[in-house]
């Protein structure tokens, strides 16, 4: 059989039909390619992040600051999760549903999404007054796995009678894997304290920032009188009977710095291990190196390093080249790192002889020698 095309050209069946299945095979082949283009480019869009992000790249971007590592995290945890659900025919694990509420801690952890929970502190700085505490905790705020009270609470001491819901409700919201503290320096002289806060729980963890008693007394003794300019000399205060050089282990000043007196107590129901023991004078002339000890106490990833601390010359102190939640450089109040009036020698000298044997008790209880007799 034969037909005419337009233009005078005679084509047979045969002929037609061959180019009909040639025709007919390169439209199949477009169609298969432009749905495999469609595929690519469709998981491409369902997931632009969490194909690209490893376990590893999580954590690291936790040492980001926070708010924005927050963000960044609700969003990839949320899309791999969203990912999951949405693709896998299995019932989410318990890993997944969690992933899919929440997001991962420094330590890759999953937390919960919102603003978190209020939560009883798992560690308290307990002590000592003038020890260092403020700066030890504002040092601390800056690990992102650390959540503090901003005011001293006096729970233990003060206002154990409101009970503990009172005292949760002034603790900041914490989310999963993240650490509540808070500081109240007068905890370690209390009595009561050590069976308070064991009868809360017994796995909290205790921080004392101790402090040559010398100077812990003097910077004490400079707190009050810059609240009463009136009060006696540190001298006066200091003895009983200044014939006879007798101490006046009453006065609170020259009382809280006898730290074996007060540690016996709370071994009484905490053991050693659950107690770490921050040197003042170290805070102060290595903090970094303080508080990589504090952070590994604390189950923390080391991420508070030296590179978060400078030396400020007019203040004479450490501070933080950045506060918590800020990008400003940060150095504590004027009320601390007062200057101390000048003391007599001779009654610095007293009092150092009267420390003496109360402090090599302390370095040998501790295991650690803290460099007051030197
Ligand atoms: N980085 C930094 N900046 C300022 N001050 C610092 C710092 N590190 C430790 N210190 C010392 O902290 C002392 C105050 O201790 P506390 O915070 O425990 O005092 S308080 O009990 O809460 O009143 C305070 O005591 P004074 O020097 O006597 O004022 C400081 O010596």
């Amino acid at each position: 059989m034969a037909c005419k095309l337009p233009g005078n050209t005679t084509v047979s069946g045969k002929s037609i039909l061959r180019r009909c299945a040639v025709m007919l095979v390169s439209l199949l082949a477009s169609f298969y390619l432009l749905h495999g283009l469609t595929q690519l480019g469709g998981s491409a869009l369902r997931s632009p992040v969490s194909a690209s992000v490893s376990a590893s790249e999580l954590v690291d971007a936790s040492q980001a600051p926070l708010r924005r590592k927050r963000v960044l995290h609700r969003w990839v945890v949320g899309s791999v999760a969203r990912q999951r659900l949405d693709g896998g025919g299995d019932a989410p694990g318990p890993q997944v549903r969690d992933a899919a509420l929440g997001f991962p801690s420094a330590s890759g952890k999953l937390r919960p999404l919102g603003d978190g929970t209020k939560r009883l502190p798992q560690a308290i700085i307990v002590g000592v007054k003038k020890g260092g505490t403020r700066a030890l905790l504002e040092f601390l705020r800056v690990h992102p796995d650390v959540r503090a009270a901003g005011a001293e609470p006096h729970f233990f001491d003060r206002f154990y009678d409101n009970g503990l819901a009172w005292y949760r409700d002034l603790m900041p919201k914490t989310l999963e894997g993240q650490i509540t503290m808070e500081k109240t320096p007068s905890y370690f002289v209390t009595r009561e304290a050590p069976a308070r806060i064991y009868s809360m729980s017994r796995s909290t963890k205790l921080i004392v920032v101790v402090r040559d008693p010398v100077t812990r007394a003097i910077s004490d003794y400079t707190q009050t009188l810059s609240k009463k300019p009136d009060i006696a000399s540190f001298e006066s205060l200091t003895f009983k009977n200044r014939t006879t050089g007798l101490i006046d282990t009453s006065w609170s000043a020259i009382q809280i710095g006898i730290y074996t007196k007060h540690l016996d107590n709370w071994l009484q129901f905490f053991p050693m291990h659950q107690i770490l023991f921050v040197s003042g004078e170290r805070l102060i002339s290595d903090p970094a190196g303080e508080l990589g000890r504090v952070q590994d106490f604390l189950g923390l990833k080391r991420i508070i390093t030296d590179k978060h601390f400078y030396f400020n010359q007019t203040k004479g102190f450490p501070c933080l080249k950045k506060a918590e939640g800020s990008s400003k450089p940060h150095c504590l109040g004027k009320t601390k790192g007062r200057t101390h009036p000048n003391i007599d020698p001779e009654v610095v000298q007293r009092l150092r002889d009267f420390y003496r044997p109360f402090n090599m008790k302390f370095y040998q209880m501790t295991g650690r020698m803290f460099g007051w007799d030197d």
